[in-house]
Formats: C-alpha cells, structure tokens, sequence
C-alpha cells in the first residue's frame, strides 16, 4: 500500500512506502494531462517497493491492515479472525482521504501541507464498526476475495472522507432569533442586544419554558440536518438554562441524543454562558462551584448522564477572567476537559488562561493576543475557529495564518446557535479557506482531526486508519476538494453518511 501525499504549496508529491515510512519517488513537474491546478494526480498504481518482488498474499493482508502507531488498533491476527463477516466494504474510490496516516493525534504546520491520499482504494469496516482495512482496491479484493459483508458499495468515480467533526455548538434551545439578525443587519452589535435582554438571555427564557421533549425533538431534527452534511461527531452545548434545573434538563436531552444516535456527541456543561439577572459574575459562579458542578458529579457517577466538557463564556460584561479560572478549575478537578469561549469580542487574555490551565480547546480567538497564540502553541490547546460568527456579527476574523504558522492547533466548528444558523460544517470550511485564508488541506483537518483532538476523540475519530470508528462520507465527485470549493453544494454531493460502518444517510 502507498499512501500518496500531496502537496499543494510546493505543488510536488511524494510517495510513501507503508511498508516501513520510506519515501520511495519524488517528483516536481505536473504530468502533461493533469489540469489540477496546484495539485498533482499521482498514478494510480504503483510498482513493487524497492528491493522487494511483486506482493504476495500475505504481504497484502500485512500492508492493508497495517497498524497505524498510535491509534487503538485492531488488526485481525489470524486467518480465522477475518473468515467470518464484516460489515462494510467500499470498493474502488478514486480517492480515500485518510487524512493522516500515522496515528497522528493532531495535524499541525507543515504536516498540514499534505494530507494522506489513496487514489483507486478500497476501504472495510467490521462488525464491531471500526475499520479493519484501508488499501489497494487490487489488494483488498485479493485479501478479502473469500469474505462476505453486510453491505458493498461501489465507490467508482468518488471519494472517501472521514465524516467530519463539528467542535462547537448549541443546538438545544427554544425560542429563534431571526429578528435580532434584523436588528443586526440595521446595525445593532452582538452586545448591546445582549446587553438589552435579547441574545441569550432571550433563548434562556424559552429554554426554560420548553418541555424536555420539545428541546429533545428539535435536537433531534438539528442533528439531522448536521449528519446530512456530512457531520457525524458534534460537540453539544448546554448554557441557555443557566440555573441548575434547565441547565440538567438541557444535559439530559443531550445524553438522550447521545444514547439513540446515530451520531457522535461530546456533552459541554456551559452553565457559565450568561450571568444569571440579578446575580454578579462572582456570585454565578459561587453557585456554579457550589452548586452546578457536584450535582453534576452525583448524576454522571450514577450514569445518568455523561459530561466531558466545561464551558464558560470569557468576555467583557458577562465572565471575567477571575471567575473562568475559578469555574474551569473546578471542572477540571471534576475530570471534565477544558473547552470554553474566550478573546471573542475583547482580548481578555483568555488564550493564556487556557493554555495555563491545560485546556483542551478555546473557541472563538478573534481578540486573542500574540502572547496568547504562543501560549496555546505551547500548550497544545486546540484553537477552535468559528467562521460563521465573525461572518455574520462582521466581526475581525481570527488570525488563523498566524496560528497556524505559529504551530497552534487549528480546529472548525459550526457554532450553531440560534445567533450564527448554520449546521454545515462544509460551508464552515468554505469561509474558513475564503475569509481567514486557511487552504483546503487546513480547513478540512481542522474540520477532521484537529475537531476530534479539541474534543479528545482523535484516538477513534478524524481520520481513516485501521482501527479508528468506522465514520465516514461518500461524495459523488473525483475530488475530495469538491467538498468545500462547491458553497452550498454538500446536499448534491453527500451520497452516503456512514457511522460505526452503518449507512445512516443516503441521497
Ligand atoms: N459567544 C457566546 N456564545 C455563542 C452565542 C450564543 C448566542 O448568542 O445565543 C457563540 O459562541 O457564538
Ligand atoms: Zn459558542
């Protein structure tokens, strides 16, 4: 098996020898056929590895299900583990983007020049829902030639992604906001609407007095509409109950979720989203302290329901920077992962509180300072940017070049909440290449396994390897970069949505 790599600055690619990492052939000039811009098609075959015959039967099974370093990994060890059915098999893609290839936790500064391509690959998922083999559509139909499985599909012509990871959003409220956009188109800013009792203060009202069904079904449908655009691991927010009953009640429809699938959900406790009316940001957090969070322990320690997150909004007028630290360290002394909001609308120096406390993400960054961005890079805290909400509030874009070359982590998310609409993270990457000038290979990292990392799922998700889950997405096209250049377009392009190996989606 080769794993391609491409390399759309220096417009060179190299070819990689699974066999043990070498590079085997380099090349600079484009091939007088190809018209592919920046990018080089590499052949579809390749010939033997260097000092080593034509491969063997055995020798296939080894490469295919060749063990990524640091995933969890199942290889079948013996015949007899294989003999019997598999879930899936994807046959014949003209491309597999695996992303990565070596157990990559994270993608970061040059690693993301090229992203691991396999061209005419082939793909199988077992019946326990990870991936069992990834290679040579040739190598995979001798290898497999003698085992049955649940589901083929003919992949000819079309291309193979991870199914992608959207790390940040709210999608349990009530009560929509179009007439704030209204307002904000008349030139109203995010704060004083805020500020006025409208923004989340508004959905926090509805949100209290909507029934738990009503919020679990318009969950429900939001999810929906994100998994057929291409989403199947989303991080989910609570944070419009603010007192402790809504606060549980929105958890709770957030486990319900989480339990019936079929996507992925990493749960956010963002009790700390507003300051309560009527309370200070220190007294909210007192009761947060107090109160929030060993309630929280109580009910995931009975298993009812599970958090791996801790939130709090870091800005001017609602948490300072005093009361995050108190709320994220408590949380963390909880087990829960640092991943909050912060340098959204004013530096708060939040980029370095989190780098300090060891968070796993900070999300939003606009403000964030120079300290704050080498800070993070040092850290290996995840930047999470939210290209929907600097485009609609017109605000600064968050200086993703700079982090990037400054090795920081880069992660998209959607931010879907009832003041930024949008639950596609295909039209996130989209902005995220045109207005904060990431390549497609950037973007669609960020939206893959740098979205699994800012969540602490990119042992299992972000990335086709052996052994991680088997979630992925089918587009009918014989470029992946078709995903994010078509604005709009993932309806027409999303054939299937695969998660676990299972088909939950098909146009
Ligand atoms: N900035 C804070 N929270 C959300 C907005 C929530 C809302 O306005 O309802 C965000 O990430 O954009
Ligand atoms: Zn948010």
């Amino acid at each position: 098996m080769i794993t391609f790599i491409t390399n759309p600055h220096s417009g060179c690619w190299h070819r990689h020898c699974s066999c043990d990492g070498r590079e085997v052939e380099g090349r600079r000039a484009f091939p007088a056929d190809w018209e592919g811009g920046g990018f080089e098609r590499p052949p579809r075959l390749h010939p033997p590895c260097p000092g080593r015959g034509p491969p063997t039967r055995t020798l296939l099974r080894r490469l295919a299900c060749r063990r990524s370093s640091s995933a969890a990994t199942r290889r079948p060890a013996a015949r007899g583990d294989m003999a019997g059915g598999h879930r899936l098999l994807l046959e014949n893609a003209q491309q597999v983007v695996m992303v990565c290839a070596r157990g990559e936790r994270f993608l970061a500064r040059d690693a993301l020049h090229s992203l691991a391509v396999l061209e005419g690959a082939s793909l199988v998922v077992g019946t326990d829902g990870f991936i069992k083999a990834i290679g040579r559509a040739d190598a995979i139909q001798t290898l497999f030639s003698e085992e049955t499985f649940e589901e083929r599909i003919d992949c000819s012509g079309k291309c193979i992604l991870p199914g992608l990871v959207d790390a940040h959003t709210h999608p349990v409220w009530a009560g929509e906001r179009v007439h704030e956009f209204a307002m904000k188109l008349a030139g109203a800013t995010y704060m004083e609407i805020h500020q006025a009792g409208g923004g989340i203060n508004f959905t926090v009202e509805h949100t209290r007095q909507a029934s738990e069904e009503e919020l679990f079904c318009s969950l429900q449908q939001r999810l929906q509409c994100m998994m057929r655009a291409g989403t199947t691991l989303v991080e989910c927010k609570s944070g419009y109950g603010l007192n402790l009953e809504t606060e549980l009640k929105m958890l709770r429809v957030i486990e319900r979720a989480r339990r019936q699938g079929p996507i992925g959900i990493s749960a956010t406790y963002c009790g700390a989203h507003s300051v309560p009316k009527g309370k200070t940001a220190t007294e909210a957090a007192d009761e947060i302290i107090n109160n929030h969070l060993p309630k929280l322990k109580e009910l995931g320690s009975r298993g009812e329901i599970h958090v791996d997150n801790i939130d709090v909004f870091c800005e001017k007028g609602v948490f300072d920077l005093n009361s995050t630290r108190r709320i994220l360290q408590s949380g963390k002394d909880l087990g829960l992962q640092i991943n909050f909001h912060g340098d959204e609308l004013h530096p708060m120096k939040a980029a370095e509180l989190g780098a300090e406390l060891g968070a796993q993400a900070i999300s939003h960054l606009e403000e964030v300072s120079d300290e704050g961005i080498a800070a993070m890079a040092t850290a290996r805290s995840s930047a999470v940017l939210l290209p929907t909400t600097a485009y609609m509030l017109r605000l600064k874009q968050p200086r993703a070049r700079k982090m990037l070359d400054e090795g920081v982590i880069v992660a998209l998310g959607s931010d879907f909440n009832p003041n930024a609409y949008c639950l596609s993270m295909p039209m996130v990457m989209h902005l995220a290449c045109v207005n904060m000038r990431m390549s497609m290979p950037e973007a669609l990292a960020a939206a893959t396994i740098n979205a699994a990392y800012a969540l602490g799922k990119s042992h299992t998700h972000g990335s086709l390897e052996v052994g991680k889950q088997g979630d992925l997405i089918i587009i009918n096209s014989s470029r992946w970069e078709h995903l994010i250049y078509q604005f709009g377009g993932h309806h027409e392009l999303i054939e299937y949505v695969i998660a676990k190996g299972k088909v939950i989606y098909k146009k």
